[in-house]
C-alpha cells in the first residue's frame, strides 16, 4: 500500500526556524531523484524562516558516502543534518547491503554524536516509486525530512 502524501502537514505546528542552521548531504547517484528531494527540503526550510546562508549543501558520490559526509557535517556547527539519497534495486543483493549499511551508519551517528541526522534516503524497487516520492504523486520526502529537521533542532535546543 503506497504511503500517504509526504508533503501534507499542519504548517502551524512547525517551530520558527529563523535562527537555525542546517547541513544537507546529497548523493549524486540517481541525481534526478536526489535533486528533487533536495529542492523539497531546501524550499521547506526557507518557507519556515531559515536564511539561505544557513543551508549548507555538500554532494557525495553515492548513498553509502552519506555516512562520512554526515559525520563531517555534524562538525560544522549546524542544528541538524539531512542526508538525501536514492537507492534503486538492481539485479543483485548490492541494494540490500547499501540500504542496510546507510541505515546503520546514520543510526550510529545519531547515537554517537549530538547533532541529529535526518534520514531522507529513498529505497525503492523501481525508478517510478522514487519519482513518485521526490515531487510526484506521493509528494516529496525531502519536505518531510525538512519538517523533521526543524522539529529535532527545536527539541535539541530545549533539552
Ligand atoms: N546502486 C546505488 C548506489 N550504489 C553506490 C554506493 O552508494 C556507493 O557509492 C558505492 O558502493 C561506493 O562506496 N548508490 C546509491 O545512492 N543509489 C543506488 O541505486
Ligand atoms: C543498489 C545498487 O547498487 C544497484 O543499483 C546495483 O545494481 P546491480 O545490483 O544490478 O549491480
Amino acid at each position: 500500500m503506497a504511503t500517504t502524501n509526504l508533503s501534507e502537514y499542519d504548517k502551524t505546528t512547525i517551530p520558527d526556524a529563523k535562527n537555525f542552521r542546517f547541513g544537507i548531504v546529497v548523493s549524486e547517484w540517481n541525481t534526478h531523484i536526489t535533486e528533487g528531494l533536495y529542492n523539497g527540503a531546501k524550499n521547506t526550510l526557507l518557507e519556515h524562516g531559515v536564511k539561505p546562508e544557513n543551508i549548507i549543501k555538500w554532494d557525495v558520490p553515492g548513498s553509502f558516502e552519506l555516512i562520512y559526509g554526515a559525520k563531517k557535517m555534524q562538525q560544522q556547527h549546524v542544528n541538524a543534518v539531512i542526508v538525501i539519497g536514492s537507492v534503486i534495486k538492481g539485479e543483485t543483493k548490492h541494494f540490500d547491503f547499501v540500504c542496510d549499511g546507510v541505515t546503520q551508519g546514520i543510526k550510529d551517528l545519531n547515537v554517537l554524536n549530538e547533532t541529529p541526522v535526518i534520514f531522507c534516503v529513498l529505497t525503492d524497487d523501481t525508478e517510478q516509486q522514487a519519482i513518485d516520492r521526490s515531487g510526484g504523486k506521493h509528494g516529496n520526502k525531502g519536505t518531510e525530512a525538512a519538517v523533521v529537521a526543524i522539529k529535532m533542532a527545536d527539541l535539541r535546543q530545549k533539552i
